[in-house]
């Protein structure tokens, strides 16, 4: 597995950069274009698959991908950023101009979105509306090893918070997150994350999820979460 991943490791970074293609520019460019360079950046989705995508992974996906040909299941685009309305709407809820600079606010960017091809978090989300599910493809990169080999706890915390996340939909916020860690999930492997809506009670959201390998033999962890839906009336900071 390790050998593997070194050897995709050596074609991650063969690749490196022309993804986002814009910080290669050479510093000469005229401003006009850097900018739309940037605004290239910032509206890329990247629930896409990449030359890093293992088999498995790009296997997964185009099944998905069949799946939504009839409309019942929807892939959920991935950006960087929130576009400025969702900015401002989220910035109503909770947030106070005086926590966060300006000028850091428009440095900030979605982190599981933050490392270059292949090292951190690959993933797409497909969502079942009527179902109330979605089914996310999660392939954890070599900067998210934790013991040797193994993909950190905290890493998989993450992807189960934004996958239940994703069943929510509008402004929520995670009250809790309760995981059980059943076996420790190999570095570079692909997991399926099955996540529902279990049980809608005023503003609280009950949901739970299975993290599974591929081939659906092994149960890696079992989670629950609270989601809330942000009280306009209420801030939260
Ligand atoms: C613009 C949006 C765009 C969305 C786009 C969607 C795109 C989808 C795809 C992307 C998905 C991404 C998902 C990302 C997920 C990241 C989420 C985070 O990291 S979040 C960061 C990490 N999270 C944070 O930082 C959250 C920090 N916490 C908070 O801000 C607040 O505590 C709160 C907002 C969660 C609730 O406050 P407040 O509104 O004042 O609510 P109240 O106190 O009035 O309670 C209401 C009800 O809830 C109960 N209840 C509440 N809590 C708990 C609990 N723990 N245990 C049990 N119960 C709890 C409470 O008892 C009451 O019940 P009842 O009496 O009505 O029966």
């Amino acid at each position: 597995m390790l050998r593997s991943c070194t050897a995709g490791l050596r074609s991650i970074w063969a690749l490196r950069g022309r993804r986002e293609g814009a910080p290669r520019l050479s510093m000469d460019l005229q401003p006009a274009r850097r900018l739309f360079s940037t605004e290239k950046v910032i509206h890329k989705d990247w629930a896409l698959p990449n030359p890093s995508w293992s088999k498995d992974l790009k296997l997964l996906f185009d099944q998905f991908m069949k799946k939504c040909e009839d409309g019942s299941w929807e892939r959920l685009p991935s950006y960087k950023r929130r576009s400025t309305q969702e900015s401002e709407d989220f910035k109503t809820y909770f947030l106070d101009p005086k926590l966060v600079e300006e000028e850091r606010l428009s440095q900030a960017q979605l982190f599981t979105r933050g490392f270059e091809d292949g090292l951190g978090f690959e993933y797409v989300i497909f969502k079942n509306n009527d179902e109330k599910r979605t089914v996310c493809l999660f392939q954890g990169g070599p900067y998210l090893q934790g013991v040797p080999g193994l993909l950190h706890g905290g890493a998989m915390a993450t992807m189960i918070d934004i996958a239940l996340g994703s069943c929510t939909g509008g402004a929520v916020m995670t009250a809790n997150l309760n995981i059980n860690f059943k076996r420790p999930v190999p570095l570079c492997s692909v997991v399926v994350i099955n996540s529902q809506l279990d049980k809608l009670e005023g503003r609280k959201l009950f949901l739970s999820c299975n993290v599974r390998s591929v081939d659906e033999k092994t149960l890696y962890s079992e989670a629950t979460g609270l989601f809330i839906k942000l009280d306009p009336e209420k801030s939260s900071t």
